[in-house]
């Protein structure tokens, strides 16, 4: 499937939110039309589409590479799986997550790759992989890593600029020389399982752990909830055109100023329903020590932003990058749930009143 060059179209009578699309070579390039509708996409929905990132060729081998890893024995996998302790890196079985606050199990299984043991390849920083993983972590995945770092971080620093932090503040936060959760995700979706609503979710509402997300999908099936809106929406996928989207991290360190909506992922829709569904996903997160607070003291657009806040203490999490994505990961394994309180405990911003 990853290997497909035609899919069966994404059907016109499902509700489809339309995205800006940016332009990252303009962008690159420092032109002011494209930074000016960046920052309307960031600071409205924090979704976008992107064009000219230069990453498609690497895409495709990410693509082969998470089929030839979901074809290997049940087994062999779940000797990679990531656990139930909070590391996020490795394999996740199918029903390995809760999606909602019941314990609704999810039904997609993904193989994560550690930034940071991509780059040390050989040497392991976090954890070894399955031998599909290995063999193209120096050709494929280092390099699609390399590459989506350099995009996100990029683009990040396009938006502290505009946040009036000094050159290379946010850069600062995702070093790639300290540890951290940043990880490539590709994911397999199976067409629904019989019995299962079309409204039931693959993957749970939810807001992005990290600072970024550098997400590819050939079919639909990833919806967002618009703020002001009840209603889910498709994001149509568009053929050579990346979806980009702030997580958590840069919601909090701009004073809520950057935007990280609500998404989650459902069954491919239409005539798209009957194939596997594959994404691949490129989440920059902050550094393990950076503490998840507002940059007040960097911005004063930001300081202003916190003082008018209704509730400030999102802003000042207390929390480490590293404490704040391993609470997440770790409450929302299926095994930990110990009910509403532990899915609670899972969540990040999205309880927040403009989230959803
Ligand atoms: O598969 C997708 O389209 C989105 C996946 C996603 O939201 C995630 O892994 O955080
Ligand atoms: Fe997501």
């Amino acid at each position: 499937m990853p290997g497909l060059t035609k899919y069966p179209p994404f059907p016109d009578n499902v509700p489809t939110h339309p995205l800006l699309v940016v332009d990252y070579e303009l962008l690159k390039a420092g032109d002011e039309a494209e930074v000016e509708k960046f920052w309307t996409a960031a600071t409205s929905l924090g979704f976008w589409y992107m064009k000219n990132h230069g990453a498609d060729e690497l895409v495709n081998g990410m693509f082969e590479m998470g089929e030839e890893t979901m074809n290997l024995p049940f087994e062999e996998k779940m000797k990679f799986e990531q656990g139930d302790d909070g590391m996020s890196f490795g394999y996740k079985a199918p029903g390995a997550n809760a999606t909602d606050e019941t314990g609704a199990r999810d039904f997609v299984e993904f193989i994560n790759t550690s930034q940071d043991d991509a780059l040390a390849f050989p040497k392991p920083v976090h954890r070894t992989y399955p031998s599909t993983v290995n063999a193209r972590m120096e050709h494929t995945i280092r390099p699609f890593i390399q590459l989506s770092a350099e995009v996100n971080t990029t683009l990040m620093e396009i938006l502290g600029k505009r946040l009036g932090f000094k050159e290379g503040t946010i850069a600062q936060l995702h070093r790639l020389d300290e540890t951290s959760g940043s990880e490539t995700r590709c994911i397999k979706s199976l067409p629904r399982p019989e019995g299962i609503s079309e409204e039931k979710a693959a993957l749970g509402a939810h807001t992005d752990f990290g600072s970024i997300t550098f997400l590819h999908n050939r079919l639909g099936g990833l919806q967002v909830m618009p703020p002001g809106s009840d209603r889910w929406q498709y994001i149509k996928p568009m053929a050579g055109h990346a979806v980009c989207n702030l997580g958590d991290a840069m919601y909090i360190f701009s004073g809520g100023i950057l935007k990280s909506n609500l998404h989650r992922v459902v069954p491919a829709p239409g005539a798209q329903a009957v194939l596997p569904r594959w994404s691949l996903a490129m989440f920059t997160r902050p550094g393990d020590s950076v503490v998840l607070r507002a940059l007040t003291e960097e911005s004063p657009v930001v300081a202003e932003a916190v003082a008018n806040a209704p509730d400030k203490s999102i802003f000042n999490s207390g929390q480490t990058s590293k404490e704040w994505f391993a609470r997440r990961v770790k409450n929302q394994r299926t095994k930990n749930q110990k009910g509403p309180t532990t899915w609670r405990q899972s969540r990040g911003t999205e309880h927040r009143r403009d989230a959803a």
